[in-house]
């Protein structure tokens, strides 16, 4: 198989770059006219699956909204990484783990290993424990040509008191993405460790020219726009406009869905 980032790459060439996150939401379900149980659950997310999975580059569900039913919904977050793959779609699955060295082998193990029932293209992580407690999924990660997305600057507006402190000079956020430099540094086309940016940030002075990608959530529902998009990552080798609500709102309906997302990739794209 090839690497994560020449896969990506070659997705985002073909399908355009937006990536729809699949996250079922408790007033989703309702709007949607469906139970909030482990049925609805199931309902709602291989229709979003079936939907968009075809038509996009990557899709994201966010492991959370999956665990809240327990075993039985982690049965169904199974079937929507294998379906979306299945599907022709990258699956980076949302989950912002992060943990001492050991233990992070074992997350590496749970999401990226080939063998395992979540195995995934890529994974969110985060770097609170020290960039380097992440080694284990990075060397996992090259190992099974997986991906890696770690936390740099966030959508939310609390995420500047960690991520904007400064450390020898420059800023924590400064210091991940100097990290991401290297580890993509002989990589090509792309790289296949990323960072995640928020589309909301509105503006940075952080240096995002490296050679790996950029996920960018908060376009959509949080306020980001295509205008954000362009201005903000220019300088980005690749970036991933990523939306959950304001798709998943069009539903159950999956050509509005469809029909969307569709649109969407015109749209960054022209
Ligand atoms: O890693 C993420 O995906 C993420 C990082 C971030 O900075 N902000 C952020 O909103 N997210 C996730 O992106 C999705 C945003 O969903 P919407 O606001 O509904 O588009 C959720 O799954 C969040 O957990």
């Amino acid at each position: 198989m090839s690497s994560f980032g020449t896969r990506l790459h070659a997705a985002i060439e073909d399908r355009g770059p937006f990536c729809v996150g699949i996250d079922p939401h408790a007033g989703l379900l309702q709007e949607w006219g469906l139970a909030d149980d482990v049925a609805g659950l199931e309902t709602f997310a291989l229709t979003v699956v079936e939907a968009v999975a075809p038509h996009v580059s990557v899709v994201k569900p966010q492991s959370a909204f999956y665990e809240r039913f327990g075993s039985r919904g982690v049965a169904v977050l199974e079937r929507v990484v294998a379906e979306s793959r299945a599907a022709g779609a990258l699956v980076l699955l949302d989950v912002k783990r992060g943990d001492i060295g050991s233990t992070s082998q074992a997350y590496a193990d749970a999401y990226l290993d080939p063998t395992s029932p979540l195995a995934s293209d890529a994974i969110t992580v985060s770097p609170f424990l020290g960039f380097g407690s992440l080694d284990p999924i990075v060397d996992t990660a090259r190992r099974h040509d997986a991906g890696v997305f770690v936390l740099a600057l966030t959508s939310n507006k609390e995420g500047p008191e960690v991520q904007h402190a400064r450390v020898d000079g420059g800023t924590v956020a400064g210091r991940m993405l100097d990290h991401l430099r290297r580890l993509n540094a002989d990589a090509s086309p792309l790289g296949s460790f990323g960072a995640v940016v928020g589309a909301t940030i509105g503006s940075t002075d952080e240096d995002l020219a490296f050679n790996g990608p950029v996920l960018a959530p908060g376009f959509g529902a949080q306020g980001g726009t295509v205008a954000d998009v362009r201005r903000l990552f220019g300088a980005a080798a690749a970036v991933l406009p990523s939306s959950s609500r304001e798709v998943l709102r069009l539903g159950p309906d999956p050509a509005a869905m469809r029909d969307a997302v569709l649109r969407t990739n015109e749209e960054l794209r022209s």
